[in-house]
Order: structure tokens, then sequence, then C-alpha cells
């Protein structure tokens, strides 16, 4: 690594940190998957007496957040979270997310719908101006995979099977290289319809409303507007 590259750790650390801040007192909070969210797991392991547990996104945060000792509740016993944080692969001016990168997207998808509010934690490259730069995640039930992957070839995108990996859910992930997602969340909802597609890693309807990136001057702290359609406003 050069002296000038960023130190990506760190800046995953710094908002794993940061996020605490969002955490209500008392509350059960929503956990997501990867690297930025074990930064976030290890922030969360010294506030865990003030907190009631976690809804977790994956048998990877749930081993997590058990051995720092705080514990896991099913999703299926909670009606609603106040917060679900993770962190995303790309997110745009508008809050809109690609995610999947560690596979976790349905279950992703399934807590940050439970969840008042989404609060994004992601080093600052991570901020696009068009999704679709990074492969689009997608689970498919195996035997729709080649049908679905057949669908996103029309589409214009370029598919490929991620060898060896098996969801948590039995699921396999197609990604999609070469999409310019300008609309997110009217691509969401089309690929929403095709048989055999168990979740795509689009995040339009359960977009962020806060999303704090790391950079090398600090934490940057983007709100979203509900309307998808305007950019995020700074707000420190
Ligand atoms: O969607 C995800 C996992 O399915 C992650 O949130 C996404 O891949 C970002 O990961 P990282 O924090 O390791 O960069």
């Amino acid at each position: 690594m050069s002296a000038a590259a960023p130190d990506v750790a760190r800046l995953k650390a710094l908002v794993g940190e940061a996020a605490l801040a969002y955490v209500p007192p008392g509350s059960v909070v929503g956990v997501g998957t990867g690297s930025t969210v074990n930064a976030f797991i290890d922030a969360l392991a010294r506030a865990k007496h003030v907190i009631a547990g976690a809804v977790s996104s994956s048998q990877a945060s749930s081993e997590r957040l058990r051995g720092h000792g705080i514990p896991v509740i099913d999703a299926n016993d909670v009606e609603t979270l106040q917060v679900y944080i993770d962190g995303a692969d790309e997110i745009d001016a508008s809050g809109c997310m690609i995610k999947g990168g560690g596979a976790a997207l349905t279950r992703e998808k399934i807590v940050a719908d439970l969840a008042q509010r989404f609060v994004c934690i992601a080093d600052g490259s991570k901020l696009v101006d068009v999704l679709g730069r990074f492969p689009l995640p997608v689970e498919v039930i195996p035997m729709a995979a080649a049908q679905v992957a057949r669908r996103f070839v029309a589409l214009g995108g370029r598919p490929a099977l991620r060898a060896g990996v098996v969801t948590d859910n039995g699921g396999q992930i197609l990604d999609v290289h070469g999409l310019a997602i300008t609309d997110p969340a009217a691509l969401e909802a089309e690929i929403n319809q095709w048989p055999g597609v168990v979740s795509v890693g689009i995040f339009a309807r359960n977009r962020a409303n806060v999303c704090l990136l790391g950079t090398a001057a600090g934490v940057r702290t983007l709100t979203f507007t509900p309307d998808a359609a305007q950019a995020g406003v700074e707000v420190a």
C-alpha cells in the first residue's frame, strides 16, 4: 500500500463507531452483514448493556454478535425495529444501494424492511453517481439460474454465477455486470417479478435514510429526502 492510499479498514472502523449514535437505548437493533458491519458489531459490544438485543441478517453476523454476548433475536419475534445498520457495495445520492457482495442480500432486505430507519455505513469509495459499476447480486432458486441469467442478457447485462457460493437460504448468486441502473426503483420492481428470483440486490424501496461515509477528513453524514428522485442532503 502506498503512503497516500486510504486505510479502508480505518474508515470502516470510523463509521462503525459513529453508527452507535443512531442506536436508541433499550432497542433491538437490526444488524447487517459485511466487514463494515463487523466494525459496528465490535463497537456495539461496548454498548451491549444498553440494548435489548439484535436481529441479524446472516449466520456470520449472528455468530459475531453472540461472540460478544449480544442476544440474537428471531426476526419473527419483532414487529418493527427502530433502526437497521448495514453496509453497501454502492450508494447513490438518493440513498438507493447495491447490496449483496457478501451474499446476504435476502435476509438484509427482510431485516431492513422491519426497520423504521436504515443507516448505511460505508467507506467513501462506495458513493457513486449511477449504480451498476459493482456487479448486481441477485439471489436465485438454483433451478432458475439459467432462465434468470437469460433475462439479464436480454437487458444488456452479463450475468455470472458466483462459483461455490450457497446462501444462508440455500440459494445461488448471479452477479450481473454491465448494467447502468438509472432507475433503481423501476428495475428492482421489474426483477422482483421474475420467477425464480429470491431477491435482487437493488435497495430502492428499502433505501437508506442516512449514510455515514468514512473519508480521510472524518465521517461525512448524508441524509436523504423521502423522494428518491431528489439528491441526498449533506448535514455534517
Ligand atoms: O451487502 C452486503 C453483504 O451482503 C454488504 O453490506 C456489502 O457487501 C458491503 O460489505 P463491506 O462492508 O464488507 O464492504
